[in-house]
């Protein structure tokens, strides 16, 4: 009966159209539902109450599990293994695809997680949506049809890639919870006007039955909240983790791809991309997809609702309200895009600092750098903070514009909107109009009342509406930042994904070389500092006739118009001044860098795939347990030890799970442990393949590393347990472990020494490796048969040795090729023969004299009187140098005869040895060779 009196009340009400006192049939909806909310909370409880049972269930199994941890031999098996192969099928293998399971440990258990890779068909499907952007659109993101596309491209292509996946279930309940949060927030408005209603009316049955519903509305009301805040996380780890697989499978691309190599050309701080970006793309995609739509919903529903009972004046009123809002704060808003980029790149380049601090923390030690290294840092954080300052200081001024706005001036518009109509509209004069007859104050009360709810209902939804206005003008500023992040990680996408794709070389099957065709070995062309670049270009603009004339000034060639064939069995050594480009040519074989010039060509015998699958997948070759050699595999310079055991150090870049796989093939393994939780077969110590580990470990000296470290499966920071010279003789282990055809050796034997050495470069020779060595020292001319030497993009202004290098060429980038034993190289090995010989012949002669003078003294004090003593010691030595000498002659001459011996095999012409005669020499040579049966592997073995 109230609750007609009030509808009808209401009705006289002509600001209200559709009277918000809630009519008799209206009144029944909150009740529904409530009864509504009531089903899904029971079906809830039931299925709450399903899974706290089963879970009750399982929990003593699952407390059993706990109790029994994995012990800590087993976790260091799980941490070795990393991961089991799965088979995949041969169209699947074709396009590139792994399938593996990875073990992760876990509170104290492992987990399986399956994994399977991108194929490589993907990426050339997703290549034409990212084309490469232009210097102006990576340098300033905008809210523009090309920062959609850049979305797109990233959402549909990578992050939700099809509408079957997970990301879009988890999309589809974010926003049923949304829209719910919506609806639920009406339903409180509602029902806020109408508990006071109640009390104006001092209805107490009404109020406590309001009541009622106010806390049932609140249950799922919280249960709503806490649900968008977990779905808006879980979705933001869902983008993050589709989208680093795809980066990692990307990024860590096999040859010719190798794009984590050559991509750090293009950007620079690329682990800033691959990391910190992805991470803030993704909570910044989540959480503007909760901010927009939520708030784009609550401002289209409490519109609609309010303009029901504002009435088209209102409604007019709102709509400019919003208009004017929209104008001010587009005008007050900052370029948050472009600033987030920025914030995203000096950030990058503060954290490389430090990583490279962390990195070098020895190197950086030993020079004492620490107060430079903190100058350095100091500089790029401050770098960061003054721009994160900046950032702040424009925000002040931009989220004081917004607040006033947003809450002062939309709620002064809405009290405005409210009291308009009551303070001058027919309503208010009606009302003073009306004689006080009892019917009559009551309906008057009524019509209090009835008002009373109404501005209350209205009063929450504008505040609602003000608070919906602030989050999507909040939102505006979020989606400029993130427009940012995108043009950040559409930038890395599109580079990795354009990135040309390596110089393939040709394979010739069972061809017996490495052969060099026309190549010049070049510097490939660097990165270009975008702002710079922009800057140039704006130049160029201006003068572009200049800068394309500048343009033909390229940079002289490292090694010009190189032709060389590398027959097995013929070691080559490539020799010449710091800086001539030795290693560059190691770059080109090893398809690091593209080979330049006019039709070069470089061909190789096999391809190392067969190897690459044989370890990843246990294969034989024809069923015999010869496991197959890759084709080149090169040491380089700088020693690397990877994550992992002693003998992931050894297989590298085999992983301990295919080496597991190819043990098995190879001998039966032993069975799991008794008892151990682990499926994982244990490879004994007298299997052949560890058999051989330990031989290889054992020639190249590193056996006692084993004992010291405790065995092959420890996992160490090996870079910094490992000295210089162990980790180079490591390296020799890994050649001697892959048993490549050819091995590229880049001054890897510089911190070992010379006995050891040679021994390790005899063992690679005996496994028939044929090495190309880079290397400046001439005692290793004699493991080799050809000698290459670089003269430099100078044209040979530095060869010491006053060869016939000596002619500077303008082009640059001139070599010699001869045989080991020629003119050149003998000199190199006379001087060093020298000037070992002299050293020898001192020490022999101080060694000598020093017995003589005890003898003559008895005692030790040569303090008193000895200048005299030294003189004569002097004289002695002298007179020793002057026979060793004569022994040096001795050798040269053994030398020379020797490599005269080879040149003559060779067709070379030899004609001049400085010292004795060449035929006498030989002579004598091959007789001495003759009597103690000797391979004169060496000039330097008699010495040695
Ligand atoms: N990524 C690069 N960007 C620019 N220049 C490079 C790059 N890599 C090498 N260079 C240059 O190419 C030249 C040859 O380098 P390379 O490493 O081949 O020298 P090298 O002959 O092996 O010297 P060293 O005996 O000192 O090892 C050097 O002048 C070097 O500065």
């Amino acid at each position: 009966m109230a609750s007609a009196s009030t509808s009808k009340a209401a009705s006289h009400i002509p600001f209200l159209r559709h009277p918000l006192p809630i009519p008799e049939s209206l009144n029944r909806r909150p009740l529904v539902l409530a009864f509504l909310v009531f089903l899904l909370l029971r079906s809830r409880a039931v299925t709450l109450s399903k899974d706290a049972i089963n879970a009750l269930g399982d929990l003593p199994q699952k407390l059993k599990s706990r109790k029994k941890k994995l012990t800590e031999e087993e976790l260091s098996r799980v941490l070795q293994q990393v991961y089991l192969e799965k088979d995949v099928t041969p169209e699947e293998e074709a396009d590139g695809v792994r399938k593996k399971t990875l073990l992760v440990p876990y509170r104290g258990g492992v987990v399986k997680v399956p994994i399977e890779s991108t194929p490589l068909s993907k990426f050339k499907e997703d290549a034409p949506y990212f084309p490469p952007l232009s210097v102006e659109q990576t340098l300033k993101p905008s809210l523009s049809l090309e920062f959609l596309a850049q979305l797109r491209a990233i959402l549909f292509r990578i992050a939700i890639p099809s509408i079957s996946s997970s990301e879009t279930g988890i999309v589809a309940l974010h926003s049923t919870f949304l829209v719910l949060r919506t609806v639920l927030s009406i339903l409180v408005a509602r029902l806020d006007g109408r508990i006071v209603r109640d009390i104006v009316k001092a209805d107490g049955k009404a109020f406590l039955r309001g009541l009622g519903l106010w806390f049932l509305l609140a249950i799922p009301s919280t249960i709503t909240n806490s649900m968008i805040r977990h779905l808006q996380s879980l979705l933001a780890l869902r983008l993050r983790t589709r989208l680093t697989r795809y980066l990692h499978d990307l990024y860590l691309s096999a040859n010719p791809d190798l794009r984590y190599y050559r991509a750090t050309n293009y950007l620079e701080g690329i682990d800033q991309y691959l990391t910190a970006d992805v991470e803030a793309w993704s909570n910044a995609m989540s959480g503007l997809y909760g901010n927009l739509l939520k708030p784009s919903l609550d401002m289209l529903l409490f519109t609609s609702q309010l303009s029901r009972s504002l009435g088209v004046r209102g409604t007019i009123l709102l709509f400019a309200n919003y208009y004017a809002t929209a104008a001010i704060l587009r005008a007050a808003t900052p370029a948050f895009g472009k600033l987030a980029a920025t914030e995203a790149r000096l950030e990058g380049e503060y954290r490389k600092g430090m990583g490279r601090v962390g990195r070098e923390a020895e190197e950086v030690a030993f020079y004492n750098g620490g107060a430079r290294e903190k100058d350095i840092l100091t500089n790029a954080y401050l770098k960061l903070i003054k721009h994160v300052n900046y950032i702040y200081k424009i925000r002040i001024a931009y989220e004081w514009t917004e607040d006033y706005v947003i809450k002062y001036l939309w709620s002064a518009a809405g009290y405005a909107l409210i009291a308009v109509p009551i303070l001058f509209t027919r309503t208010k004069r009606a009302l003073q109009g009306i004689k006080t007859t009892d019917a009559e104050t009551r309906k008057r009360d009524d019509a209090v009342a009835g008002r009373t709810e109404s501005y209350i209902s209205n009063r929450r939804l504008l505040l609602s509406l003000a608070d919906a206005g602030g989050r999507l003008m909040y939102a505006y500023k979020d989606l400029l930042e993130l427009a940012g992040l995108t043009t950040r990680l559409y930038t890395l996408l599109s580079t990795l994904l354009n990135l040309k794709k390596g110089y393939v070389p040709l394979v010739i099957e069972g061809a017996p070389e490495i052969k060099l065709a026309n190549l010049d070995v070049r510097v490939p062309r660097g990165r270009t500092d975008p702002e710079k670049a922009l800057e140039e270009k704006e130049k160029a603009g201006e003068q572009s006739e200049k800068s394309s004339s500048a343009g033909d000034n390229e940079d002289a060639p490292l090694v010009k118009d190189l032709n060389l064939t590398i027959k097995v069995g013929e070691h080559l050594m490539i020799t010449g001044s710091n800086g001539v480009g030795k290693t560059a040519v190691a770059r080109v074989l090893g398809g690091l860098w593209d080979p330049a010039g006019d039709e070069p060509r470089v061909e190789m015998p096999r391809d190392a795939k067969e190897t690459a699958d044989f370890f990843a997948k246990g294969r034989l070759v024809n069923g015999s347990l010869e496991r197959p050699r890759p084709t080149l595999y090169v040491l380089p310079q700088r020693s690397y030890m990877t994550v992992g055991s002693l003998l992931e150090q050894i297989i590298y870049p085999c992983s301990f799970a295919s080496f597991v796989k190819y043990a098995e093939a190879v001998a039966p393994l032993q069975p799991p442990p008794a008892g151990s939780r682990l499926n994982l077969p244990v490879i004994p110590r007298d299997h052949p393949v560890l058999v051989e580990i330990y031989d290889i470990l054992e020639k190249v000296f590193l056996a006692y590393v084993v004992e010291r470290e405790g065995g092959l499966s420890v996992r160490k920071e090996w870079r910094d347990v490992l000295s210089g010279g162990e980790k180079q003789r490591m390296g020799m282990a890994r050649v001697l472990w892959w048993r490549p055809r050819f091995a590229v050796l880049d001054e890897c034997t510089s911190a070992v020494s010379s006995d050891v050495e040679g021994r390790m470069y005899e063992s690679a020779k005996a496994l028939d490796i044929t090495l190309i060595t880079i290397s400046l020292r001439p005692s290793l001319m004699k493991y080799h048969t050809q000698l290459l030497t670089l003269e430099g993009p100078g044209g040979g202004a530095s060869l010491e040795d006053g060869s016939d290098a000596g002619a500077s060429s303008s082009h640059g980038g001139k070599w010699t090729l001869s045989r080991v034993g020629s003119k050149e190289e003998r000199m190199g090995v006379d001087r060093e023969i020298a000037v070992l010989e002299s050293k020898l012949a001192e020490v022999e002669g101080w060694e000598q004299r020093v017995k003589e003078l005890e003898g003559l003294l008895g005692v030790q004090d040569l303090d008193e009187g000895n200048v005299g003593e030294k003189e004569v010691a002097v004289a002695e030595v002298e007179a020793e140098a002057e026979e060793s000498i004569e022994a040096e002659a001795e050798v040269s001459a053994v030398e020379a005869s020797f490599i005269s011996t080879r040149e003559a095999e060779d067709d070379h012409d030899v004609k001049s040895v400085s010292e004795g005669s060449v035929e006498q020499a030989e002579e004598e040579v091959e007789e001495e060779v003759v009597e103690e049966d000797v391979t004169p592997q060496s000039p330097l073995e008699d010495i040695d």
